[in-house]
């Protein structure tokens, strides 16, 4: 059987992604095709588990660092391979470039053990790195996405972090792009909701898996 889908969203904490998910797990579905929606940190109970503990728990970088790829290892053995096995489109909001992006460059940690902690958490038997095969990545400035998280929810660790925070962690998405600038499509998210919906299917449909 033809190995499934897989595509991640990513972008700053309240770059607007996260509605677009559902959305487009409804389109692939009227496809007939079979989609598990799921998220970074999280995705199983015990990812669940540690996703409490790094979002509102203080902690020294190296420890959220570790506790995002423990949980990123338990996501991908129980959720995310063997629904590509199965051939199905996995829609993950968030994966590993948003360690790099937030650990590497909000948190400032070495990119390089970043890199190493990625090879032994991604590799697969055949020895090459488990990746996404598209990831959507919504930009737009950190001013304004911290305008519309302060009407919307209580902060976690992470949403509570200064607007400079938020600059670096843009920095780090962008050296990701830089780094396999064909997984990205990246998606101005401070345009009108219905615009950044044509933006994600536009994406997708340019694969070919819409
Ligand atoms: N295009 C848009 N224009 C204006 N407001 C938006 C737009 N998209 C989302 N929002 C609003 O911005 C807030 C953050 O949206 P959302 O939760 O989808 O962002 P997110 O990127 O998933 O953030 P997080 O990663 O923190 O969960 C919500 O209140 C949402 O209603
Ligand atoms: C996967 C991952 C996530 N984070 C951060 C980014 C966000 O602030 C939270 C998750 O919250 P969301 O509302 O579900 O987006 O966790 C991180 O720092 N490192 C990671 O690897």
């Amino acid at each position: 059987m033809a190995q499934g889908i897989f595509i991640s969203f990513e972008g700053i904490d309240g770059a607007g992604k996260s509605s677009h998910v559902d959305a487009l797990a409804q389109a692939l579905r009227g496809q007939g095709r079979t989609v598990t929606v799921t998220r970074e940190p999280g995705g199983t109970p015990l990812a669940e588990k540690l996703r409490a503990l790094a979002l509102h728990e203080p902690m020294d970088p190296l420890t959220e660092a570790l506790l995002m790829f423990a949980a990123r290892r338990d996501h991908l053995q129980q959720v995310i391979a063997p629904a590509l096995d199965r051939g199905e489109v996995v829609l993950c909001d968030r994966f590993t470039d948003a360690t790099f992006a937030y650990q590497g460059g909000g948190r400032g940690f070495d990119e390089a053990v970043l890199a190493q902690l990625e090879r032994w958490v991604q590799q697969r038997p055949d020895g090459t790195l488990r990746q996404p095969d598209l990831t959507l990545l919504f930009e737009i400035a950190p001013t304004v996405a911290a305008q519309r998280l302060a009407s919307a929810r209580l902060p976690d660790r992470f949403e509570s972090q200064p607007v400079a925070f938020f600059e670096a962690v843009a920095q780090g998405y962008a050296r990701r792009v830089q780094g396999a600038p064909g997984r990205f499509a990246c998606i101005a998210g401070d345009q009108p909701r219905e615009a950044v919906w044509a933006a994600v299917q536009a994406a997708v449909r340019g694969r070919g898996w819409l």
